[in-house]
């Protein structure tokens, strides 16, 4: 049988652009794309990119704060202007778009500007009713945000909303104590918006290393967010221009403006996979396995669609494996087990890498290194502030099991904690490294004594490793 394509990708972001590009410019495979908004997806038109480019923006209050304790007497940070950065989003984001279109072009990859959806194992169909046929389909759409479930739900934001608000809300709710939350709350209180964050759990978060999640609670607190655990909205009304909130412990207050951020779910809704016999699991994500194949063979997917670990670098990473796999004869599959993060929270953010403690003291003994101090230069400047550091390592093997920091840049700090630890590095390793002084992260390479041992009580190790 003969095919239109080699592969149609559905999806023009993280995961199926890199799919495609690799497949078509390495391999030499017909490839088509379909993707029916921008081009670069998630991440970088209403993610990752702006997302960190509004911290950036959100700081300036703290760097003239920080000026004024160096000796720079009326150090400002002067009036925001968000028309202003709006428009420089704007064209950044369209700058960057283009970059992405024109990869997929000079990669000879065709480029449908449209909806696609599956027709059968090997057709896909586009808004206009085209038909294509193609020997390998690649479903990479992403996620959506999901919302609560309450009355009046619609009347809120999600995180697409904030990039393109007409004028930031004077009082704004956030709803949710995920990534999203922490770090939206950081910029719109950064801009001068009065945040409350409404979190329904006790420590934002979840799945993170239970004393670092306080330590984010804190610093929120410590910006200005009024936090509030245990929290949760039960309906939304219009009231004038605002919008009433009525939480489900019976209060009630208005807000400029709601915003969600409680989750995102596969996009999987309307695509024709169960119709083609492509299996869902419970959250509507495609069900894969290793080589990211779905239950019908000539069917591909990778990226938040699987929901597996939903970070960019990881969709990119399952793209081009597939790619490597089906066209370049080199099979690679993707190891999940140690993907390092970062939260975008400011001053501090927090990055991990591994177990958790809690994790950790799951499986067996471990010896807890941890480092609490005032960096040299917010200290300088006046701030109270105080980074983290903690390492856990195998009581026994001596192997470094897991890292979390709290600090300034952490994100860029454990990218270059996860290269030691995916070889396999003990403590006793990053110990002979010498440190580079005055630096944060000479503490990762002096902590001398344990601060705690773990997990004692628990002798299977592998139970509940990561
Ligand atoms: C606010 C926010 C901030 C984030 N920050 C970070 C971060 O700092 N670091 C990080 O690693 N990750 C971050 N993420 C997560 C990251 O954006 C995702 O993990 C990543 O984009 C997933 O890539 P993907 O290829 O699976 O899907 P996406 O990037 O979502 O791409 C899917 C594409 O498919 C298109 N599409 C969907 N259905 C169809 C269809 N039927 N036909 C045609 N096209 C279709 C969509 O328009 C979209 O362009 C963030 C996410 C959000 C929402
Ligand atoms: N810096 C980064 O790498 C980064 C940044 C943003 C997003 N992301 C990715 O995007 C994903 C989605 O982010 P997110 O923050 O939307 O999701 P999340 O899963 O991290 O957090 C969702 C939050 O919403 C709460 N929640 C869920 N349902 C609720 C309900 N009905 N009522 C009240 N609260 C509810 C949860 O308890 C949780 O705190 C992340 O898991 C991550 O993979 C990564």
């Amino acid at each position: 049988m003969t095919f239109d394509y080699d592969l149609f990708v559905i999806g023009g972001g993280s995961g199926g652009v890199r799919a495609a590009r690799i497949a078509a410019s390495e391999y030499g495979a017909r490839v088509g794309l379909a993707e029916e908004s921008r081009m670069g997806g998630t991440c970088v038109i209403r993610g990752c990119v702006p997302k960190k480019l509004m911290i950036f923006a959100s700081q300036a209050e703290a760097h003239a704060a920080e000026a004024r304790g160096y000796g720079w007497q009326g150090a400002e940070a002067g009036r925001f202007d968000w028309q202003a950065f709006r428009h420089k989003l704007d064209a950044e984001l369209t700058r960057l778009e283009g970059a992405y279109t024109g990869g997929l072009v000079a990669a000879d990859v065709d480029v449908h500007k449209s909806r696609a959806r599956l027709a059968d194992a090997h057709t896909v169909e586009l808004a206009d009713g085209q038909r294509l046929t193609a020997k390998h389909i690649l479903i990479a759409v992403g996620g959506r945000p999901s919302l609560p479930g309450i009355p009046g739900e619609e009347l809120g934001l999600i995180s697409d909303d904030l990039f393109t608000l007409d004028t930031l809300p004077g009082r704004v709710l956030v709803v949710g104590g995920g990534f999203i939350a922490c770090e939206f709350a950081t910029i719109l209180q950064g801009l001068g918006s009065r945040t409350v964050l409404a979190y329904r759990g006790d420590a934002v978060l979840r799945g993170f290393d239970a004393e670092m999640r306080r330590h984010v609670t804190e610093q929120l607190r410590m910006i200005g967010v009024d936090v509030r655990l245990g929290t949760n909205p039960a309906r939304l009304q219009r009231e004038g221009e605002a919008l009433r909130v009525d939480f489900e412990d019976g209060g009630s207050e208005t807000f400029d403006a709601v915003m969600f951020a409680t989750g995102r779910a596969p996009y999987t809704k309307g695509l024709g996979l169960e119709e083609a016999g492509v299996r869902l699991g419970g959250r509507g994500e495609i069900v894969v396995d290793a080589w990211s194949q779905s239950s019908v063979p000539s069917i591909f997917a990778v990226g938040d669609v699987t929901d597996r670990v939903n970070l960019t670098p990881v969709a990119i990473r399952e793209g081009h494996s597939f790619a490597d796999t089906v066209f370049g004869a080199k099979p690679r599959q993707v190891d999940h087990g140690l993907v390092a993060s970062a939260v975008y929270t400011r001053p501090h953010e927090l990055a991990s890498v591994g177990l958790t403690e809690e994790q950790a003291a799951a499986r067996g003994p471990a010896l807890v290194y941890v480092a609490s101090f005032r960096p040299m230069r917010s200290l300088f400047a006046g701030s109270d502030a105080r980074a983290v550091m903690k390492l856990i390592v195998d009581a026994e093997t001596d192997k470094v099991l897991g890292c979390h920091i709290f600090g300034p840049e952490a994100g860029e700090m454990i990218q270059m904690v996860a290269v030691p630890m995916g070889m396999g590095a003990t403590k006793a390793d990053f110990d002979a490294a010498i440190a580079v002084h005055p630096t944060l992260a000479e503490e990762l390479v002096t902590m001398r004594k344990p601060t705690r041992r773990i997990g004692d009580d628990k002798t299977d190790k592998h139970a509940a490793s990561a």
